[in-house]
């Protein structure tokens, strides 16, 4: 047992910061403003080193490049030259400037939660003498806590580390941490045990056992991930950084090799406008924005209050083929209701309602709760323990199916209660010498065929086993879920519903609900099954969970979302935690996950279609007056070799300022397949891409044309 109340009174805690339920939308309103762009400068301006520069090696190379440039134009100064050699400065600058506004946001996210953690004292229980229950409490600064130390925390205090509340219920602000200002309640015992460290007690007292080790709490990790201290490049980055790099490589090589011939043909180029043709061929563009549109992404699902725990685990979300749901909770509100008692062919209907009532006396679960609320009605009121003999309890599981009561009086009688799913109490009666009614299966069919869950109640006593009748259970299918399957489908996502309910009610909600699936009667070792032959049939795979027995298949879905009420081991194997356990949240993390891949896609295209129209820009221009012939080329009209090169550069340089937002914000799209969004953002993205160059070349060209 654990320590009640302590001697001395303490003073609370220093305030906690203000609640930061403001802080996501303050955030998402700053994101285009031109004050956060001016803001980043400084930070840009140090991302110039080259250790940092050479991560992404298309900005090197244009370093590496404005540094020639540089070099050249003070050897050999002239207008053309400083101007080249400025804006390609300004080229590297653009693109640091894109990565440190993306991560500007998540600093600011992590200043505000490192609030939260700072100058919190805990109340650690220290035992007073070996062996006397008693405690006495000393305070330590929060760092200081260990795993499995007793914390107390009442009203009015920051809760110093995560744990298990162990003794105690309370009402906790948790919006230093989600956001959201609506407190939560958390108790000893259950689900809703887990308490967050830097999230503030509002009502009442708590002992909270401490589950994390010094600096590894949810927060500690939370802070890392925002600040971006963590972020490592996804495969699909580094593949793409690959492709880049090659390409850059070969223009490299095209453009070194241009200069014998040039100088055959009597044209030698100068080492500015050499480079400017690299840069401009490069595919600059996607090379300065891949990142901030990497740490955006992250940024968003930050936004919607999920921590993801990898880049890897969100680009997965984009790529997901297959998607477990819970039934319970996740396609239907979760709070199945006993609505109805049906006593079986020769029961009364009150030994039912009081089997029904007996069996569901220690049953947390919703269910055995709105069986004891029923029962009430029935003028049945809750009996003192002693009454009924020496109790043992049966708790729910997800294995048995089943739950109840053993009642006892040792030497005179034995009595045992049962209430659950149709097939286990069937194979429980049958075991003890019993036979359920086939008017009793009848009548349980119907209820499931009818999206209800039926709950048989058993009795085995001195006259054997038999079944009492059935709880009827109800549950409502959440309103617009079938919209978002359908959604889903659009996609190209397969739906499945997994569920401990029977195939027939697991059938009607799925028929209501629009999945193109679903597993009834699945252990937690059926969903675990299920997600491998999926990922052997080279499925991505996502699911969210939050009972501990859910933590084998989070930890092998591609895409595990743990709910943040749950239980630690299911946090540990999940990829992902959202914080406002939300099951349905899985949708949207999907659709994030797809605008990270598209933004990324479509904004490539872009690049790569963009360098090809400056390439009609430069060459005419380098070359027109070796080879009249390419004069034909130069569609553009452009005033002069100089003035179209200095043109293609500026636009070069600009493109990138002016798709910052678009790279942070990503592509805006409507749910539909792979192949349509390909064609759109080939349209859109490729075609733009091409003609866009055309235009702003040509206007920049009417400006610069009085400075070269
Ligand atoms: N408290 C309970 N006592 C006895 N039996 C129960 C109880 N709760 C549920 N059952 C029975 O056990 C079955 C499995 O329940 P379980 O919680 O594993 O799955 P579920 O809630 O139906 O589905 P989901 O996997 O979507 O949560 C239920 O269909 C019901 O028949
Ligand atoms: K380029
Ligand atoms: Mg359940």
């Amino acid at each position: 047992m654990l320590p009640l109340a302590p001697e001395e009174t303490v003073t609370p805690d220093p305030p906690a910061p203000p609640p930061t339920g403001q802080r996501h939308r303050a955030a998402r309103g700053a994101l285009l403003d031109p004050g956060q762009l001016l803001a980043a400068v400084p930070e840009a301006l140090r991302k110039l080193h080259p250790r940092v520069m050479v991560r992404n090696p298309v900005m090197f190379v244009v370093e590496v490049g404005s540094t020639l440039t540089t070099v050249s134009a003070l050897v050999q100064p002239s207008v053309f030259a400083w101007l080249i050699s400025g804006w390609l400065w300004l080229t590297v600058v653009f693109a640091n400037l894109a990565e440190a506004v993306a991560e500007r946001r998540g600093k600011a996210q992590a200043e505000s939660l490192r609030k939260a953690r700072t100058g919190t004292t805990a109340r650690r229980l220290r035992r007073w003498r070996i062996g006397l229950e008693r405690f006495e409490e000393e305070r330590v600064p929060a760092e200081h806590l260990q795993l499995y130390d007793f914390v107390v925390v009442e009203a009015g205090e920051t809760v110093p580390g995560d744990g298990d509340v162990v003794e105690g219920i309370a009402a906790v602000d948790e919006s230093a941490i989600t956001g959201e200002s609506a407190p939560v309640v958390r108790e000893a015992g259950g689900d809703r045990c887990a308490v967050t460290g830097g999230t503030r007690v509002l009502s009442d007292r708590i002992v909270v056992r401490i589950t994390s080790k010094p600096g590894l709490t949810f927060l500690d990790r939370m802070i890392a991930l925002v600040e971006g201290a963590e972020r490592k490049k996804t495969p699909n980055e580094i593949a793409l950084n690959i492709l880049l790099a090659s390409l850059t490589i070969v223009f490299i090589l095209s453009v070194v090799t241009l200069q014998p011939f040039a100088i055959y043909a009597g044209a030698e180029q100068t080492t500015p406008v050499l480079v400017a043709l690299l840069v401009a061929l490069s595919p600059t563009t996607i090379g300065a924005l891949l990142s901030a549109i990497g740490i955006a992404g992250m940024d968003r699902l930050v936004q919607r209050n999920v921590v993801a725990m990898s880049g890897r685990a969100v680009e997965a979300a984009g790529d997901v083929d297959t998607l477990l749901l819970d039934k319970t909770g996740t396609i239907t509100f979760g709070n199945r209701q006993a609505v109805r008692f049906l006593p079986a062919p020769g029961a009364g209907e009150l030994e039912l309602v009081e089997a029904a009532q007996l069996s569901s006396l220690a049953d947390e679960t919703p269910e055995g709760r709105s069986i004891v609320l029923l029962a009430e009605r029935y003028g049945l009121r809750e009996r003192p323990p002693g009454e009924l003999g020496a109790l043992e309890f049966v708790p729910f599981s997800a294995q048995t199916r089943m739950s109840g009561v053993d009642l006892e009086q040792p030497g005179a009688w034995r009595i045992e209660l049962r209430k659950g799913a149709a097939s286990a109490i069937s194979v429980w009666v049958y075991e003890r010498g019993g036979l359920v009614a086939g008017e009793v299966l009848e009548a349980a069919d119907v209820i499931a065929a009818n999206g209800g869950t039926p709950l048989l109640v058993a009795v085995h006593d001195e006259y054997g086993a038999r079944v009492l009748g059935i709880v009827q259970l109800k549950d409502v299918v959440k309103d617009g879920i079938r919209e978002r399957f359908a959604e889903l489908r659009r996609m190209g996502i397969r739906t499945v519903m997994v569920t401990g309910d029977n195939p027939r009610t697991a059938q009607a909600i799925a028929r209501e609900a629009g999945v193109d699936d679903f597993l009834a009667e699945a252990t937690p070792e059926d969903k675990l099954a299920l997600i491998r032959r999926e990922q052997e049939g080279g499925k991505l795979v996502a699911m969210t969970g939050d009972g501990t027995n859910d933590a084998p298949a989070l930890a092998q879905a591609d895409v595990g979302v743990a709910m943040n009420t749950g239980t630690s081991a299911a946090k540990e194997a999940g990829n992902m935690v959202d914080l406002d356990s939300n099951p349905t949240k899985l949708i949207e993390i999907v659709q994030i996950g797809k605008q990270l891949l598209i933004t990324r896609g479509a904004l490539t295209t872009f690049s790569i279609a963009n360098d090809v129209a400056k390439y009609f820009a430069i060459i005419p221009a380098m070359f027109g007056r070796a080879y009249p012939g390419l004069r034909d080329f130069n569609v553009m009209a452009l005033h002069s070799p100089t003035s179209a090169i200095t043109s293609a550069i500026i636009f070069n340089a600009l493109i990138i300022v002016g798709l910052i937002p678009l790279a942070l914000r990503g592509v805006r799209y409507r749910p539909s397949s792979a192949a349509d969004l390909l064609a759109r953002n080939l349209w859109v993205f490729g075609l733009g891409g091409l003609v866009l160059p055309f235009v702003g070349i040509k206007l920049i060209d009417l400006v610069v044309r009085f400075l070269v």
